[in-house]
């Protein structure tokens, strides 16, 4: 047991890392995948589900939850950790990135944000401090910086507004975070896809000497090859002792190639979205269950697994649930997606620490590729 936030960096092998991240509320082992919470849950999925396939902290969603039911309620009821029963540690965004994705009328200058609930259509003010102030409410383990995340393509003239304007946010979020021992803020590096901006953003939160750094800005419409160019840039200016997380990262291929350029952490919804949606991820690549082809085939998605739901339920019985919008095709579908990105993670976490890092991604990537699954 710790009451401090500390990172052990435990092994490399090329540009990958093998970490852990200690906090009161429990460890995190890096590389590591942060299954996506919305209003304190985990769609479809029940938490303790979550905890077996091996996920060791999740995401909360500040902007839902400051919505409804209100930070202050959730505050009231003990945090987000008694008010969902998941004791393990939490990271929230800072809820800027929904803001500039969901609600409707929205104004962004120095101050913060305003803009109008898209649940009810009342306005809400978000500035740095308040972003903060709403993720204490939370009581969460590991926060972020109120931050300007554009979508890409970009001028470059925008580009360098948003991220200096980032990191003004970043230095009021530091200021307001203030010293929480058991918790972290993490900076986000912005800059697009411009890479004298990145290296500038990287530099400037390093000299604040924060706890951690997310790398933001990316996986917002760009091609792979760019997100992974402006990684390959960025990763060397964050200091190595220290976590480094992708936002909003990613399919199990730009999880792989994103951990060889450096990266610690993940969040994604899609292995959840897509559970929801008929998708499952699996050793072989994505099979898609709404497919007429599934009908009949006895088979289950993976009999090797050690989920319930790839090794018990035939890909016929998967497509009827499917076909049929039945809640349990979401359920096992999400529960298969989940285990699989874990035990992705798992892989990729032993295959840095037995040096065979490079095998393992060529490995993996060609029971992808085999086809016809
Ligand atoms: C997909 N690509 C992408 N995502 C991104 C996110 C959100 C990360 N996920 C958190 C989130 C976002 C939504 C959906 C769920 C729950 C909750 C609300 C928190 C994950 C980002 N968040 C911030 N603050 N800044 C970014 O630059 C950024 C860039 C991203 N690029």
């Amino acid at each position: 047991m710790t009451d401090q936030f500390t990172f052990k960096l435990l092994a490399t092998d090329g540009g990958a890392r093998r970490g852990k991240i200690s906090m009161p509320r429990g460890n995190v082992r890096t590389p590591a995948f942060m299954p996506v919470g919305t209003g304190g849950t985990v769609k479809a999925m029940y938490l303790d589900q979550v905890r077996d396939l091996g996920s060791d902290i999740i995401l909360g969603n500040t902007y839902h939850l400051m919505l409804r039911p209100g930070a202050e309620r959730v505050a009231r009821l003990g945090g987000l950790h008694d008010f969902a029963r998941w004791p393990h540690p939490i990271l929230t965004d800072s809820g800027g990135f929904q803001v500039m994705s969901l609600s409707g009328l929205r104004k962004l200058d120095e101050r913060g944000v305003v803009f109008r609930s898209h649940i009810d259509g009342a306005k809400h003010e978000m500035s740095p401090e308040r972003s903060i102030e709403i993720q204490g409410l939370l009581d969460s383990d590991i926060q972020m910086q109120l931050d300007e995340c554009i979508a890409l393509p970009a001028e470059p003239a925008e580009v360098q507004r948003a991220m200096e304007l980032s990191l003004r946010w970043a230095e009021r979020c530091k200021t307001a975070f203030g010293d929480q021992p058991g918790k972290a803020m993490f900076g986000i590096v912005q800059g697009g896809d411009v890479p004298e901006l990145r290296v500038k953003s990287a530099q400037a939160l390093n000299s604040m000497d924060l706890k951690g750094y997310a790398v933001g800005g990316l996986a917002v419409g760009e091609p792979q090859a760019v997100m992974l160019d402006m990684l390959s840039i960025t990763c060397p200016e964050l200091p190595e002792n220290k976590p480094r997380y992708l936002m909003g990262v990613g399919t199990p291929d730009d999880i792989l190639k994103s951990v060889a350029r450096g990266i610690d952490m993940f969040d994604c919804v899609m292995p959840t979205r897509a559970g929801r949606h008929g998708l499952a991820y699996t050793r072989f690549g994505k099979i898609n269950l709404k497919n007429a082809r599934h009908a009949d085939d006895p088979r289950p998605l993976d009999e090797e697994s050690t989920c319930p739901a790839a090794r018990d339920y035939s890909r016929a019985y998967l497509h009827h649930l499917v076909r049929s919008n039945e809640a349990l095709g979401a359920m096992l579908l999400t529960w298969n997606n989940l285990a699989y990105y874990q035990s992705l993670m798992a892989e990729i976490r032993d295959g840095i620490a037995s040096g065979k890092f490079v095998d393992m991604a060529a490995r993996i990537s060609e029971g992808w590729a085999r086809g016809d699954i």
